[in-house]
């Protein structure tokens, strides 16, 4: 058994678990924020950096290895942990949602999903199988089931026929992991959809729950559902979850979002938003969001956020920074990049520490309080 959960605590004042999970290539504790690197990088970080901010593990993806460089090329350099030099634990997404939301998708078949290259224009086809095989290239510690990720909002029957599709091309997968000879070094999650409809989440969750995955995720959402819907639909489906796996929601990654998913249940989460947001100058910070190009930090010396003690607040300003994203020069992206990431992992330790004190829906309050959310 490659992946496997332990359970530490659940917080007394809120349903959140303090958990580790033991991976080929070392244990993460969660409640986690994973890193997003898409091409076999998390963008102008190092992984000297990504050490340096405790990143315990990071999330690549299928689809965009499989067109970039190609798998046979990271195959022969042994593996993802090797050609980019990560020796923690990676997790692969299967390329079900970059197919939807890269490609014009030209057709979804029983077989697999027809669509264009979005870079040559190419006709290609992703199959559970495929998508399987790719994964084992690559040597991810955690692969993901091959799925379909309905748009948002779709309509109750289509989404009823992609769940029930779903679950069988994740038995496929299932079947193709064990014939790989690999399941002892890499592990599998299954991935929920449904939408938000509770029937639905309950069918696919029984669907999937009644295979062996060490793993399960809430797939389809953060694709433009209100925060309620998600928060609704997290409250009806983590309970169908089995309570000794780790739960990932995929595609999740603002402040707030993370800690009410954590209270929903939820253990892992990934998203591009803080290293894509550094890229256009904007910070997390502890009093909210920070435009750092904006021009009323042109003489602003002090740090991106005084609350913060990582590198770059404890050695760069506001003025410098925005002046060298105004340059687009890449070492402003870098600064602003490495805080972002910092922020979220920092807050994920924050979010544990609450856990053990029993706290974490005071700690909610008072970060929302100080961010700027609303406290509904
Ligand atoms: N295999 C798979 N299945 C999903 O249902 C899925 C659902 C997802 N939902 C997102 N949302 C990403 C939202 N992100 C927010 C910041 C800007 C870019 C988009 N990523 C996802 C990835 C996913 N991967
Ligand atoms: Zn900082």
């Amino acid at each position: 058994m490659p992946i496997t959960y332990e359970h530490i605590k659940t917080c007394k004042q809120t349903g959140a678990r303090l958990g580790r999970v033991h991976t080929p290539h070392g244990t993460f504790e969660t409640p986690m924020f994973m890193p997003v690197g898409t091409m076999a990088t998390v963008k102008t970080m190092s992984p000297e950096d990504l050490k340096a901010m405790d990143a315990q593990i990071i999330l690549s993806n299928t689809y965009h290895l499989w067109l970039r460089p190609g798998q046979d090329i990271i195959e022969e350099a042994g593996g993802l942990h090797t050609f980019m030099n990560w020796d923690k634990p990676i997790l692969t997404d299967s390329g079900g949602f970059q197919v939807f939301s890269l490609s014009d998708l030209r057709k979804i078949e029983e077989e697999g999903v027809h669509f264009r290259n979005h870079l040559s224009g190419e006709k290609l086809f992703l199959s559970p199988e495929k998508a399987m095989q790719i994964q084992h290239s690559l040597g991810s510690d955690i692969m993901m089931a091959f799925d379909e990720c309905p748009p948002y909002p779709a309509d109750y029957s289509y989404m009823r026929q992609s769940v029930e599709r779903t679950s069988r091309w994740a038995e496929r997968c299932l079947s193709e992991h064990h014939q790989s000879g690999k399941s002892s070094i890499q592990g599998l999650f299954g991935i929920i959809q449904g939408g938000e409809y509770e029937e639905l989440r309950k069918q696919s969750a029984k669907d999937l729950t009644s295979l062996d995955f060490p793993g399960y995720a809430v797939g389809g959402l953060s694709v433009g559902e209100p925060k309620d819907v998600m928060n609704r639909v997290l409250e009806f489906t983590t309970p169908l979850m089995p309570a000794d796996k780790p739960r990932y929601l995929m595609g999740v990654g603002s402040p707030d979002s993370l800690i009410d998913g954590v209270i929903r249940g939820i253990d892992m989460f990934d998203c591009v938003l803080p290293t894509r947001i550094a890229r256009n100058g904007t910070c997390m910070t502890s009093e909210g969001r920070l435009v750092v190009r904006n021009a009323k930090f042109a003489r602003d010396f002090r740090p991106l956020d005084e609350n913060c003690d990582c590198h770059v607040c404890r050695t760069y300003s506001r003025a410098y920074i925005r002046h060298l994203i105004k340059c687009e020069e890449t070492f402003g992206f870098r600064l602003t990049t490495y805080h972002n990431l910092y922020f979220l992992l920092q807050l994920m330790k924050k979010v544990r520490q609450a856990i053990m004190e029993d706290r974490l829906q005071d700690f909610r309050d008072e970060f929302f309080e100080s961010y700027g959310f609303n406290k509904e």
